[in-house]
């Protein structure tokens, strides 16, 4: 597989150093070996374990016909969208962690994918190092989803956690920020957006229906005062930022707010950056997804995972 790794900031870094760190180990497990072609970012950076052949223009990566996979980790909907449509319509598989771009054109791109015959993974989109794209499509689909609700913003409950220690709000999402698991622009964080994407992407993995991202109900934690949280914590509750999906009389709802969850339930204990989230099937009952829902090596980690996947189903021309 000839590998092109466009954006190597946080992710891109913690995947560039498990592919390096565990290339021995995969290659022998696959039986293939993983060349990391061209690596793309707007400055090069220096990797303390490794060389990489760099451009500062991601054009490269999309012209060098060689690469056959592209791991897109800048993020958004700009050039992410273009990189997304060049590689999949040229019939090159895409991975990527980016559930802003699926939230909003995931259904082009899934479509592109599939009349091209190439494979589109995501698993690190939803919930970081968690694998829970993958559970939901493969483990869990003889199910009728009946609800989905979850933890899904590391930052959001790192700082939820921090802030019940006794930290404010700005040194708590400065916290998050410099260990890496806010987004470029933390406001998509903190006003609920990012839970809105992420909820929506598993939305459309359970009932196949992606709603448009503007009608979906979303309030952050930027609204939440030290008091609510005191007030919370003397009550023996604490406030969680819940993405929650169901599907009532036909009707899909997908919406987003900050909860007082009680000490009884699961979610109350799932502190700092973990995330979980609960699946409601059918015939599995209850099905509850739990660990590190953002941060470099959590995140690569399931970026990885797909990059095997790819290989494992030999997909590229
Ligand atoms: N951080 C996390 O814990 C998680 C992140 N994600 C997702 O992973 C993706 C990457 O996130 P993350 O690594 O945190 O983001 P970062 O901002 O740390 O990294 C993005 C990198 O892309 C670079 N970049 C921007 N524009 C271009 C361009 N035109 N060409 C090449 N490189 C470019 C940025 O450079 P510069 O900084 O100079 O702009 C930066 O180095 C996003 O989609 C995010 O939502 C998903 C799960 C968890
Ligand atoms: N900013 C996101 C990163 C992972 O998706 C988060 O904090 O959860």
């Amino acid at each position: 597989m000839k590998l092109g790794v466009i954006g190597l900031g946080t992710v891109g870094e913690g995947v560039l150093k498990i592919l390096t760190l565990e290339k021995d180990r995969l290659e022998a497990m696959f039986g293939e070996k993983i060349n990391v072609t061209k690596v793309c970012d707007l400055e090069e950076r220096n990797f303390p374990f490794g060389k990489f052949n760099f451009t500062n223009n991601y054009k490269e990566i999309l012209a060098d016909e060689e690469i056959n996979t592209v791991v897109e980790l800048i993020g958004g909907v700009g050039i992410a969208f273009e990189i997304a449509k060049e590689i999949l319509g040229s019939g090159r598989n895409l991975v990527c962690a980016n559930k802003h771009l699926i939230a909003t054109h995931g259904k082009e791109l899934f479509a592109l994918a599939e009349k091209n015959n190439v494979k589109f993974f995501f698993e690190a989109a939803v919930a970081g190092g968690i694998p829970v794209v993958t559970p939901l499509k493969e483990g869990l689909f003889p199910n009728r989803f009946e609800r989905i609700r979850g933890i899904l913003n590391g930052t959001c409950n790192y700082m939820l956690s921090k802030m019940e220690e006794g930290m404010s709000y700005d040194e708590a999402l400065a916290d998050a920020q410099e260990k890496g698991y806010a987004e470029a622009d933390p406001t998509f964080d903190v006003a609920g957006i990012d839970t809105g994407h992420k909820i929506s992407v598993l939305a459309y993995l359970a009932w196949g229906e992606l709603k448009e991202f503007s009608s979906i109900p979303i309030t952050g934690i930027d609204k939440l005062t030290k008091e609510d949280i005191e007030k919370a914590k003397a009550e023996g509750k604490r406030y969680k930022l819940l993405g929650e999906a169901f599907k009532e009389e036909g009707k899909l709802t997908v919406r987003v707010s900050p909860q007082l969850i009680e000490s009884s339930e699961l979610l109350y204990d799932v502190g700092g950056v973990y995330n979980a989230v609960e699946i409601d099937g059918s015939y599995t009952g209850k099905t509850i997804f739990f660990g590190e829902g953002a941060g470099m090596d959590a995140t690569a980690s399931a970026v990885v995972s797909d990059i095997y996947k790819v290989l494992a189903s030999r997909s590229w021309n």
